[in-house]
């Protein structure tokens, strides 16, 4: 929590103003009841109507200036904990941007949300309120019990006796509450993990009417959270009565007690009124001491979560000396290449070895889970390989700064991923300053010219989030246009043809050959016939290669491929 709290140093200055507003509006509320007292005390008493008032209209300056100290702490207070929370969440969000695919994996897209949203206003709320009370508080206390000693110091005795109960109540409900406040950060965590899944996944949802299914798994996380929410608001509902009860109890004390001294002519009606006023600022401010100190568990519930996302040192980091300058261009090498995902039992890639060079199309066939995504996602450098290297234009791709490597490379992902915003948006994506005759051609190349110009307004029309207003293969090539217009040395297609017709598919790949004549292609495919006229087919089977060569070759030389081979043909020529 010290921590993230250190992120207050750029707001020094206004938390100096707001101390010394503070101090003033504290000093304001202390001098409130004696000018009170004075004005029953001497101007009611000795009827002196010039006295009352003189005094009064002092009493009105001081609460008006009371008022505005009050007005400008909780401006700046609140814009200080808005700037604070601000300069927190871009602090989280470059942090996550960092962050390599097995840290996501880890981590989890709801809490990192959660944990950049929720938990960062938790910690905002503290600040706001600890700019407010933290010093308001104390000092009215202190203030609170000088002045009402300064009346009647016997009297004074009472407020031991009332700070003692109202110690106890306190401990109580907060240790009651603290608890609770913090499990509220896990539920929140849990609810936004369960919306996130439903909003995604609502087609589906729908399609296997599991609504009512996913309706009673938000209900009950929902019903969680808010059971929660309810008890330790109702615990918290408790203290007000308590403690008005207390402070009314205390009042009719003080005026017993008082009534007595005021008799035998101990202590004036004034003083009396001004001591069960400061009582009562005593028990308020031990009332916001207590907040903070309920806030602050809830709050570092939250800062140890933020520090969490924060403390990540990411796998994947650039080299101090990048080798960002290389003499060849497109060539790729495996060298016994083994990998293993985090809490993976075994190897999801066993000592794979290959080239591939500019010029070539190299492909990569193999069975569901046999590794063919997690091959070309080491390319990228999203994960690192944990044995063997991989060299990229004869350098270690982990000796490249990560920005110089994916320069090099066109990425067509498994799941065509769009962003909001228009189609000319979305491919520049690819190449910030790609200029309209560049977007065209790489879209005539994807073959996504058609739709385009089918759409209402052609290149300028809304993609909406995640895509959801176009087809699966109107995705698909726009995502290949994205890769193209970028004009890389590597192109990495990861079963990116899969949503197209076999006509497509075709008109697509000799569009694309023309394309990348001097560019090192990597297609990964599940159908032979994108494959069959490759340069090189590698095939993989349970993490490992087990054939490599043109198709002729491995209808010769791999069971496995043949296997595929014959599994498709007769699923073509049963259709
Ligand atoms: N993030 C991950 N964490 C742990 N294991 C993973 C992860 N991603 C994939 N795997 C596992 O690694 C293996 C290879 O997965 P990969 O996605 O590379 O297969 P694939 O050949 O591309 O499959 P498909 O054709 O179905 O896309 C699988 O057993 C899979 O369960």
């Amino acid at each position: 929590m010290i921590k993230l709290l250190k992120g207050l140093k750029p707001f020094s200055l206004s938390i100096i103003i707001i101390l010394i507003f503070t101090f003033l509006r504290t000093l304001t509320e202390l001098f409130l009841p004696t000018l009170m007292s004075d004005i029953v005390d001497i101007g009611i008493v000795k009827q002196d109507i010039g006295y009352i008032a003189k005094t009064g209209a002092f009493m009105l300056l001081i609460a008006a200036l009371g008022g505005l100290c009050s007005i400008l702490t909780s401006m700046l207070s609140a814009k200080t904990g808005s700037a604070f929370a601000r300069n927190l969440r871009n602090k989280v969000f470059e942090k996550i941007e960092n962050y390599s695919l097995k840290e996501f994996d880890e981590k989890g897209t709801a809490s990192l949300i959660t944990r950049t949203t929720n938990d960062i206003t938790q910690i905002q709320n503290l600040v706001v309120m600890l700019l407010r009370m933290f010093i308001r508080a104390p000092l009215m206390a202190i203030g609170g019990i000088i002045m009402a000693i300064n009346k009647n110091p016997n009297l004074s005795l009472i407020i031991i006796v009332v700070v003692v109960i109202l110690g106890i109540v306190i401990g109580l409900v907060a240790s009651k509450s603290i608890p609770m406040f913090k499990s509220m950060q896990v539920k929140v965590d849990k609810l936004n993990l369960v919306l996130r899944e439903r909003l995604t996944g609502i087609r589906v949802i729908r399609a296997f009417n599991k609504i009512n299914h996913e309706k009673k798994r938000f209900n009950d996380a929902n019903k969680d959270l808010t059971n929660t929410a309810i008890k330790v608001n109702k615990l918290m509902a408790c203290l007000t009565p308590i403690l008005m009860l207390l402070f009314n109890f205390t009042t009719i004390f003080i005026i017993w007690f008082g009534s007595f001294k005021i008799n035998n002519g101990a202590m004036q009606v004034g003083d009396l009124m001004a001591f069960i006023q400061y009582v009562s600022q005593i028990m308020f401010s031990l009332i916001m001491l207590t907040m903070i100190f309920i806030l602050i568990p809830r709050a570092s519930a939250s800062a140890i979560r933020i520090n969490e996302v924060l403390n990540v040192e990411p796998e994947i980091n650039d080299p101090n000396d990048p080798a960002d300058k290389t003499e060849k261009r497109g060539y790729i090498e495996f060298k016994n290449v083994s990998f293993r995902y985090n809490n993976a039992e075994g190897e999801a890639l066993e000592d794979i070895s290959f080239q591939a060079e500019p010029g070539e199309v190299t492909a990569i066939i193999g069975g569901t889970g046999s590794g063919k995504s997690t091959l070309v996602n080491l390319i990228s450098r999203f994960y690192d390989v944990s044995r063997g290297s991989i060299l990229i234009d004869d350098v270690d791709i982990r000796k490249m700064s990560q920005e110089y490597l994916r320069s090099k490379i066109g990425l067509v992902p498994q799941k065509a991923v769009l962003f909001s915003g228009t189609i000319t948006q979305n491919i520049r994506f690819g190449k910030e300053d790609a200029n309209k005759e560049e977007i065209v051609h790489a879209c005539e190349i994807a073959q996504a010219t058609e739709f385009i110009n089918d759409m209402k307004d052609g290149y300028d029309s809304e993609i909406s989030q995640g895509g959801t207003n176009i087809s699966g293969g109107q995705k698909q090539r726009l995502s290949i246009a994205r890769a193209l217009v970028r004009k890389p040395e590597i192109y990495i297609f990861d079963d990116s043809f899969s949503a197209l017709d076999f006509k497509t598919d075709a008109r697509l790949r000799q569009a694309l050959k023309k394309e990348t004549l001097n560019d090192t292609v990597i297609i990964v495919a599940q159908r032979v016939t994108t494959v069959m006229n490759a340069d090189r087919i590698i095939v993989l089977d349970e993490g490992r290669i087990v054939g490599m060569g043109t198709h002729k070759e491995l209808l010769s030389s791999s069971d496995v491929y043949r296997q595929i081979v014959s599994s498709q043909l007769s699923e073509e020529e049963l259709a």
